[in-house]
This record gives structure tokens, sequence and C-alpha cells, in this order.
């Protein structure tokens, strides 16, 4: 993935024909920063790929002052895991790409930057930051928010009665998967985002004491009107499913502490001949550690637990599967 790294943001900044920032989205502003007091390339194309577009492209005006053309960019894929392990080549194939440019920005720069990206077969659009943020905060800002939120609340019941998140179907893996999301990162975007969040929120909230009031009100009536009309609006449309999101062909596997785990359950299916999209640790604190392992299809994932169970592999499927190997 990386033909040449460069520990000196400076030097390698000012050898660039195209700088794409991808960290949090409040470290983005301070690389603007840095940036505008560089000696950049004159043909540079400063980018990033945070989820907030606003604040970045509001401190990226120093760059335009001093003649550096910024076009804000955010591509509306991802998944609740970070890191390089979490990178997939389709992870942005169909998917929306917005793009910021600000009204001075030329349009010619823009194909420019396009034809850098366009190895992501992403789908391209144009809003302005106010726009766009309005809009993220309706359909990705506010979301993790309520999966946040909703996995608090059930935590208060899996302590009470521990069989409680045994119980959890897919409707609440579904629900609350962006609640294992990058807790840096989201901060950031509250932060940045928070006149939209908060106004949502407002909003959240009157709906909850309505549906509270309803359920009070025991109306059996408007209920039912209230599923049917949610339902044949979230029927009406289909978000394309990115695998590396959509968690069903993800495997968690419960290791012994100190194993070698990712290298022995790797030797295994790599010996069986099915391809691992990604593995990795996911509770790396606890005793036992959790190794999540991501297949590109169910058919995959089902041949590793039998792979598994028929190898001397000593470690525990999660509890779902209900299943021992070794
Ligand atoms: N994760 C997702 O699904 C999506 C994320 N984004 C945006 O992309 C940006 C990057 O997110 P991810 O790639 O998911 O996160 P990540 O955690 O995988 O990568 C962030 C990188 O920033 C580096 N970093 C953090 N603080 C730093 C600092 N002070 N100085 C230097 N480097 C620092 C980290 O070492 C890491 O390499 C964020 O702005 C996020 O809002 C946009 C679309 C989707
Ligand atoms: O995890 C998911 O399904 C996502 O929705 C990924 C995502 C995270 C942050 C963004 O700004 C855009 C997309």
């Amino acid at each position: 993935m990386i033909d040449e790294a460069a520990t000196d943001f400076s030097q390698a900044a000012e050898r660039s024909d195209l700088i794409v920032l991808a960290t949090p989205v409040r470290v983005t502003e301070t690389f603007i920063h840095k940036l505008a007091d560089l000696s950049l390339k004159e043909h540079v194309i400063v980018t990033d790929v945070g989820s907030t577009k606003m604040q970045i492209v509001r401190e990226a005006e120093q760059l335009t002052k001093r003649g550096v053309t910024f076009i804000g960019g955010h591509p509306m894929s991802g998944s609740h895991r970070s890191g390089v392990g979490a990178a997939r080549p389709d992870l942005f194939q169909a998917m929306r790409y917005v793009l910021t440019p600000s009204a001075g920005t030329s349009s010619q720069k823009v194909t420019v930057l396009k034809e850098w990206l366009k190895g992501m077969e992403a789908e391209f659009v144009e809003l302005t930051p106010e726009r766009h943020d309005k809009l993220a905060a309706t359909v990705s800002h506010l979301p993790r928010v309520v999966a946040a939120t909703l996995v608090q609340q059930t935590r208060r019941a899996s302590s009470d009665h521990a069989i409680a998140m045994e119980l959890a179907a897919g409707g609440f893996r579904d629900t609350t998967r962006i609640a294992s999301s990058n807790p840096p990162m989201w901060r950031d975007i509250l932060l940045h985002n928070k006149d939209n969040i908060l106004h949502l929120l407002d909003g959240f909230q009157n709906k909850l004491t309505s549906v509270e009031k309803m359920v009070e009100r025991e109306d059996s009536t408007e209920i039912l009107e209230y599923f049917q009309t949610i339902k044949a609006f979230r029927d009406s449309f289909s978000i394309p499913e990115q695998h590396a999101n959509s968690g069903e062909h993800e495997l968690l596997v419960k290791v012994p502490e100190g194993a070698d785990a990712i290298a022995r359950v790797s030797a295994v299916l790599g010996k069986a001949g099915i391809n691992i999209t990604a593995i990795d640790m996911v509770d790396e604190e606890s005793a036992h550690g959790m190794l999540r392992i991501v297949f590109r299809t169910e058919v995959d994932r089902m041949k590793s637990i039998a792979h598994l169970e028929n190898a001397n592999v000593t470690c525990i499927l999660d509890k779902t599967e209900k299943i021992t190997v070794g």
C-alpha cells in the first residue's frame, strides 16, 4: 500500500503533488495550519477525507489565500473499524464521494482531483460545506449518537442480568454495530458539527416523547401507523451494502491469553484455501482476547467454522455460535 513513507510531514508535503489529509477532523485542522507555512509545489492539490466540512474548509481559507488549491472531500463509506487493517480495495466502489469545492476553485482542479481518485470507483457529488454538514448530521452523525446511547442503555440491563447480551439478535447487532466506531474520530465529529447535531437531538428527543405518549395511551392505531409509515419510507430506498460494513460474514473467536491466535487460525484457513478479508484482535485488553475474522462470503465463513472444528486449534467460537473448537 505504501511505496515510500516519510516521517517528516513538512518535507513530504513540500515534495507532493497531491496531499490527502486522513486524520480525525480536529487533527486535520492542525495539519492544514502547518501546510499554510510550507513552500508547497505550485500545482499541488490539498484535500481531506474528514466527516465534517464547514470548519475544515474555513481553516483551509489560509491555504487558498496563499494560492494553494484546497478541495474538501468526504467519501461516504467506511466502517466502524479503523486502521490500515480495515482497508479494502472495493470499500468506496459505487459509494458517494462528496467534494466541496469553493466558489473560487477552478473546475479544472476539481477534474484533476477526480482523476487522482478515480481508482476508488466512487460516485462524486458536489455540495457546499454547509449542506454537507447538515445532511451528514442526519444520515451519519446522529445515528452514531443514537447507537451509542442504545448500547449504554443495554449495558445497564446486562450488568443486572448476565444473560441479556446472549439474547441479543441480529436486530440489535445491525442497529448498534456503529457503536463500535473509533472514539477519538467521533469525539472530533461531534465537536465540529455541534450545531447541526444539537438541533437534530432536540427533534429526536421530541420524537421519542411522542412514542412514549402513544405507548402510554396504548393507542394501537397510532402505534401501527407509526411503524407502517416508517417502514414504507425505509423500504423505498436501498443503501449499497459494503461487505466490510455488514458484519454478516464476520466470525468472532474467543482465544486464550498469550496464544499466537492470529497465526494459528490463519494457518488453518490458509491451508483450506479460504480467503480472509481481515483478521484482528478486537479486545486486546481482556484476559480472553476476541479474534475477529472477516470473510468475503457466507460460504467461506461457514467453511471456516468446519475447518476450525477439525483442526487442533484451542479456541472457543463466540457464544452465539455454540461451537467449541479444539
Ligand atoms: N472510518 C470511516 O468509516 C470514515 C472516516 N472518515 C474520516 O476519515 C478520517 C480518518 O478516519 P479513519 O481513516 O477511519 O481513521 P483511522 O484511525 O483509521 O486513521 C486515522 C489516522 O490518523 C492518525 N492520527 C491521529 N491523530 C494524529 C495526530 N495528532 N498526528 C498525526 N496523525 C494522527 C492515526 O495515527 C491514524 O493513522 C476522519 O476524519 C474521519 O472522520 C470518512 C469517511 C469514513
Ligand atoms: O460504518 C459505517 O457503516 C459508516 O457509515 C462508515 C462511515 C463513517 C464515517 C463517515 O463519515 C462516513 C461513513
